[in-house]
């Protein structure tokens, strides 16, 4: 899960890291991951780093506190905390009683209500019960997602490989399903055969629904493992800052550390080839909904990786370290942790 930089003071650090620039990688963005700026494409490309993998890379000088793009999710899901206080499709706060409500979710407009047919038409007519109360009481978040996707998959508007393009957790099973930062009491292995128990449940809600099983036929553990695994990585926790201006945003994230003011999880297409810097040049931040907005945290030269912080990097060199090892599976060698800071 990647989470949003917190502190104003590392904002204003100054690091870079010079990788040299292999092999472009080519993505293509569908239409869940497309970017909301269309009138000029954003100044970064994708390319091979020399030891995370993919990452970003600036096609041009970008300045402090520009918006390098904007992005929409792939697949979206609010906690379950969350679901009668935001809208379903678009994870705005949504009063209570609005028009668009429709049996247990909300919608903020009908024009969400109208994008949520791509899952919604096929998840309203199941029970999700069991389902859900599996996940409850495991504390888990992710099957969330898959049974989203699943939705999409069987009413046409994705594939069912549509999360493909990215890095599955290279992580145990025992971990793939788990939120990253839930204390250790709290923490529930959730093992191959739970990982079938929850498989079972989501065939079984939809069977149940009277779904043909020939539109079932691609739930099988290999999907919802693979599924989940790249969740694991590649999902953003949302907070949403509320507020308008650059300054702002910064506040309220950095507030939102002692609220947990998370309303639900999402994948994107472009920001999850950001790869991590515990003293980060870029910025994800939420302002009113799921779209994700990437900002500049200091001037960022033309070929220069962009990278964002996964985690809250006020935590000490230790315990940075070991959440990136234990929850992302790799070993974070950025400038500040080389410097033992
Ligand atoms: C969200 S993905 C980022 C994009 C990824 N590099 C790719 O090729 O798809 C996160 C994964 O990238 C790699 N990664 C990200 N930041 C890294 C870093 N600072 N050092 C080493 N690997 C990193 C790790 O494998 C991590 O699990």
């Amino acid at each position: 899960m990647l989470p949003i930089l917190r502190s104003r003071q590392l904002a204003q650090r100054c690091l870079t890291q010079n990788k040299r620039l292999l092999t472009p990688y080519s993505f293509a963005t569908d239409r869940h991951g497309s970017m909301l700026n269309r009138a000029s494409p954003p100044p970064i490309q994708v390319l091979l780093t020399e030891s995370a993998g993919r990452g970003v890379f600036a096609t041009r000088k970008i300045e402090s506190g520009e918006l390098i793009h904007t992005a929409k999710p792939v697949v979206s899901h609010p906690l379950l905390s969350s679901i009668d206080k935001v809208c379903y499709y678009c994870l705005k706060n949504t009063p209570k009683g609005s028009n668009f409500e429709a049996q247990k979710v909300l919608f903020c407009s009908e024009e969400c209500r109208e994008q949520a047919k791509g899952f919604y038409e096929v998840e309203k007519e199941a029970d999700w019960s069991a389902f859900i109360a599996h996940c409850r009481t495991r504390s888990l978040k992710y099957p969330f997602l898959a049974k989203r996707l699943a939705c999409m998959v069987i009413s046409g508007v994705t594939s069912a490989d549509s999360l493909n393009v990215f890095q599955p957790a290279l992580l145990s099973p025992q971990i793939i399903s788990q939120y990253p930062y839930l204390p250790k009491q709290n923490s529930v292995t959730n093992d191959i055969s739970q990982m079938e128990e929850e498989l079972d449940l989501l065939r079984c809600a939809l069977e149940g629904s009277g779904m043909k099983t020939e539109h079932l036929s691609f739930l099988t553990i290999e999907w919802y493992t693979g599924v989940l695994s790249r969740i694991r990585i590649n999902a953003f926790r949302i907070e949403l800052a509320g507020g308008s201006s650059y300054e702002d945003l910064l506040t309220s994230a950095y507030a939102s550390v002692e609220s947990e003011a998370s309303v639900g999880n999402a994948v994107y297409m472009l920001p999850s080839f950001y790869n991590h810097d515990c003293d980060p040049n870029t910025h994800i931040v939420w302002v009113e909904n799921v779209d994700a907005k990437l900002k500049a945290l200091r001037d960022i030269e033309k070929g220069e990786e962009l990278r964002i912080c996964y985690i809250d990097a006020s935590m000490d060199h230790d315990a940075r370290q070991n959440i990136l090892s234990s929850g992302f599976g790799f070993k974070c060698s950025c400038p500040r942790c080389l410097s033992n800071d």
